[in-house]
């Protein structure tokens, strides 16, 4: 079977930026569509970005610099009138960590903020890098959304950045980068996510970049802005994960055509772990198929450290009462910073499945048992719920309190999942 996976989350809006940023039009073929997505484009439309569709594309009229805040803004006198650019980031951590540096390249003052889910989520780190590269910057409560920007251009610089609690941060820093008057260097300590930074730094390099690595992880990136480069984005790796198990735990065959060897996305890898669990796996130049064992018997008894992919960390310890021994992830800490705290979440929806598991700050142990009823909270967090629809797939009265959550990243993914498996259930009885 061919699942129909939407593009990539982290390519389409780190496309968009680059191409916002670019001097020249751009064309992004088969962009995903969705919240995520459509927050990130909104915003960059109020910060002046031209963007408009033609068939599956989004076109996109690069301004060559960063954004220029509330130009038209001026009071009876006609002066400045100081009005704010107001950017609002929705659920979306890319646009909460990726737009403030664009907008610190630019001139004007911006204020961003999000949903409380988002505000909840660290952003210090990335306030803390600003401030050193000479932005006006100042933070909600705990240093994080709402944040706001008073924007003068950056000059470059030296810095070191705390990258434990996210990528997010470097990737943001390093995506402007090429804006700023001299070259920037930056010291990522303790990163996590590290598949995600490769991706960041190939598409800038698609768009023109110069960008160096060093022996001893620092990364320097060079001025001279970028050129507008066509792009296809391909399926999301994390989105695929949930069909991928699928096949695995229903002993079936689903393929994911555009999602190959060439990938930039590390959470392909998480076929690997599949492979773990007896499945097969056939990754060719142009698409995975994962084959499940036909009784869609899992192996257990191992331990895998998901940090470099813990997106799919959840799809992992959903199926995972299915195995038939113990199934440890490890190094997730940072899963506890993102839509919900990951590790608490799927391990109190597991327990109430009667599935025993235990936890640590960075880790997740799930034991094999046969799950009994329950209604999943999905804390409005899509992986939730896809995770849990897949193993809905083998076991009869899982529901869900919040199906539609899905939409962050993947809107049809409930109509996907009965195309493919007919004998799927409906969102709130999957
Ligand atoms: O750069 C990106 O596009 C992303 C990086 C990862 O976040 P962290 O770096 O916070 O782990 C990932 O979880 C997120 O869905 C997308
Ligand atoms: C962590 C995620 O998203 P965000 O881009 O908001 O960090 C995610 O999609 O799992």
């Amino acid at each position: 079977m061919t699942a129909r996976v939407p593009g990539s989350k982290s390519i389409t809006n780190r496309a968009l930026l680059l191409a916002a940023a670019a001097t020249g039009v751009t064309r992004l073929r088969a962009p995903l569509v969705s919240d995520d997505t459509l927050a990130f484009r909104t915003a960059l439309t109020g910060l002046g970005v031209r963007i408009t569709e033609t068939g599956d594309a989004w076109e996109v009229t690069g301004t060559g610099r960063g954004p220029v805040a509330a130009t038209n803004a001026t009071d009876a006198d006609g002066a400045d009138a100081g009005a704010d650019a107001r950017v609002w980031c929705a659920d979306a951590g890319t646009a909460a960590r990726f737009l403030p540096p664009f907008a610190a390249t630019g001139k004007g003052r911006f204020v961003f903020d999000g949903t409380d889910q988002l505000r909840a989520r660290p952003l210090r780190p990335l306030a803390d890098a600003l401030t050193a590269l000479g932005a006006e910057v100042s933070t909600g409560p705990g240093g994080a959304l709402p944040l706001t920007v008073t924007a003068d251009g950056l000059t470059g610089g030296d810095i070191t950045l705390d990258s434990s609690f996210s990528s997010q941060y470097l990737t943001g820093l390093l995506l402007s980068a090429p804006l700023m008057s001299a070259p920037l260097t930056v010291r990522a300590r303790s990163l996590v996510s590290r598949p995600y930074i490769d991706m960041t730094l190939a598409l800038m390099r698609h768009f023109g970049a110069l960008t160096e690595e060093h022996g001893d992880g620092a990364i320097t990136v060079h001025p001279g802005g970028y050129t507008a480069a066509d792009l296809t984005i391909e399926p999301d790796a994390s989105t695929a994960s949930y069909f991928f198990a699928a096949a695995a735990v229903t002993g079936r065959s689903v393929t994911v055509p555009g999602l190959g060897t060439g990938s930039s996305q590390g959470d392909l890898g998480f076929v690997e772990v599949l492979r773990r669990t007896g499945a097969e796996v056939e990754i060719t130049a142009s698409a995975t198929t994962v084959t499940g064992r036909p009784d869609g018997r899992l192996t257990g008894g191992f331990d895998v450290d998901m940090g470099n992919i813990s997106d799919t960390f959840m799809t992992l310890a959903a199926i995972a009462p299915l195995a038939d021994g113990p199934v440890t992830v490890t190094g997730i800490g940072h899963a506890r910073l993102k839509e919900s705290d990951r590790i608490g979440a799927v391990a109190r929806n597991l327990r109430a499945l009667g599935i025993h598991t235990e936890e640590g700050p960075e880790r997740i142990t799930v034991h094999p048992g046969a799950p009994r009823p329950a209604e999943i909270a999905c804390h409005r967090d899509h992986r939730i719920a896809m995770a849990f629809s897949v193993l809905g797939l083998r076991t009869g009265g899982i529901t869900l309190d919040d199906p539609a959550c899905v939409a962050k990243t993947f809107p049809g993914f409930h109509d996907e999942l009965r195309r493919l498996f007919p004998g799927a259930a409906t969102p709130q009885g999957i």
